[in-house]
């Protein structure tokens, strides 16, 4: 059963952060009262300095911050103490790597033992899926009135594919098909509105499908950087070439870490960082979709053999565990270019895409 209250609650705890209003998590005995970094607002000034923060493993590892906690994994998020009380601005210093090069003397700080691993790790989902830096403050309880409530199970709730369900259908003619209906899906989980565009009629043979992940800097911008823009227009082209097919435009820009975040790994890019270590050093994970809501899409449309269009051996094996039989895979090669060559490159060689 998909749990509604855990979704509620998260869904309160991310809005709260986006906000800039501090959130409390809790598991069993423990509780932290946090604020995202990035949006923190402090409504008095006692309340705006600070001098703990939870970073992520990523982000200690680069400031040289070890985890003093013997027990902790190795990607466990880090407590730490700074000597000085920190303001936004300094904090925000600590939180985000692309002030590194114009800013690289931080701390001294002092890890503190992480009492609770499950709150922290809450706390870093959260982060993500509201597409904020995963860097908290910790709020004293005194100082500061909590706007929500979760409990580290809850945050795990949140995004929930299950409860995704089609909401509205209509015809939509397309520049590469006259006959296209798009299919629009809402789920309570999340306020992302997930659309497949189902182009062509549909007959015994197998459709053409293409998972197509959100890059507004591709897909509408012309973006050089990536393969998106192409990838898309040539996948709409193969399905109205084929008898049928299904386009499912998944919105989970930056393979899930968010545009603004995309846009900082990118920056990172211009440092000289690859896709893969830009991701990492901002706290999140190489890529960070839930292929999931692609297979419960597909399900609804009653879709459960593809023939898919991917160089990414990785989505082909997440529709499989979903219960999607992927019979073929499509490659899907565009041109490269001077800005998007060591993208692919990477792509190739540490994401395993066979280009
Ligand atoms: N975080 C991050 N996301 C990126 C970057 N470049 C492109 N993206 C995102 O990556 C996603 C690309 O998705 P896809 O083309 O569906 O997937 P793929 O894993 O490349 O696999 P293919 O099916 O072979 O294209 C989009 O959400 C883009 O916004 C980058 O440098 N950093
Ligand atoms: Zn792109």
């Amino acid at each position: 059963m998909p749990d509604t209250a855990g979704a509620i609650a998260a869904a309160k705890a991310i809005d709260a952060l986006l906000r800039g209003w501090p959130i409390v998590i809790s598991d069993g005995a423990d509780r932290l009262v946090l604020s995202a970094v990035e949006t923190r607002i402090s409504e008095t000034e006692s309340a705006s300095q600070c001098d703990e923060m939870l970073i992520s493993a990523a982000r200690a590892a680069t400031l040289k911050i070890i985890n003093q906690r013997a027990a902790a994994r190795p990607d466990a998020p880090v407590m730490i103490r700074t000597m000085e009380p920190l303001n936004n601005v300094a904090a925000m210093a600590i939180a985000d790597p692309a002030q590194d090069l114009a800013n690289p003397l931080k701390g001294p700080f002092t890890a503190l033992p992480l009492e609770s691993e499950t709150i922290a790790e809450a706390a870093m989902i959260l982060a993500r899926q509201a597409g904020l830096l995963p860097a908290f403050i910790i709020e004293g309880e005194e100082t500061v009135t909590p706007q929500a409530a979760i409990t580290a199970s809850d945050a795990k709730a949140y995004g929930d594919a299950r409860m995704l369900r089609i909401a509205a259908r209509a015809r939509l003619p397309v520049a590469t098909s006259e006959t296209a209906e798009i299919v629009a899906f809402r789920t309570m989980a999340d306020n992302k509105e997930h659309v497949a565009l189902v182009v062509g009629e549909r007959d015994a043979s197998l459709p053409v499908v293409r998972l197509h992940s959100e890059c507004l800097t591709g897909d509408m911008l012309g973006s050089l950087k990536c393969d998106c823009g192409p990838q898309l227009h040539e996948a709409l082209k193969a399905m109205s070439d084929a008898q049928w097919g299904v386009l499912l435009y998944l919105r989970q820009e930056g393979r899930a870490i968010g545009l603004i975040n995309k846009l900082r790994a990118y920056e990172l890019q211009d440092q000289g960082f690859d896709t893969v270590e830009a991701n990492n050093r901002l706290g999140f994970a190489t890529d960070a979709r839930d292929f999931m809501i692609a297979v419960n899409m597909l399900k609804l449309l009653n879709v459960d053999q593809v023939r898919l269009m991917t160089n990414n051996p990785d989505k082909v094996g997440r529709l499989e565990q979903g219960g999607i039989t992927v019979v073929e895979r499509v490659p899907l090669i565009t041109p490269d270019n001077p800005y998007n060559r060591r993208y692919l490159d990477t792509k190739r060689d540490r994401t395993g895409h066979q280009l």
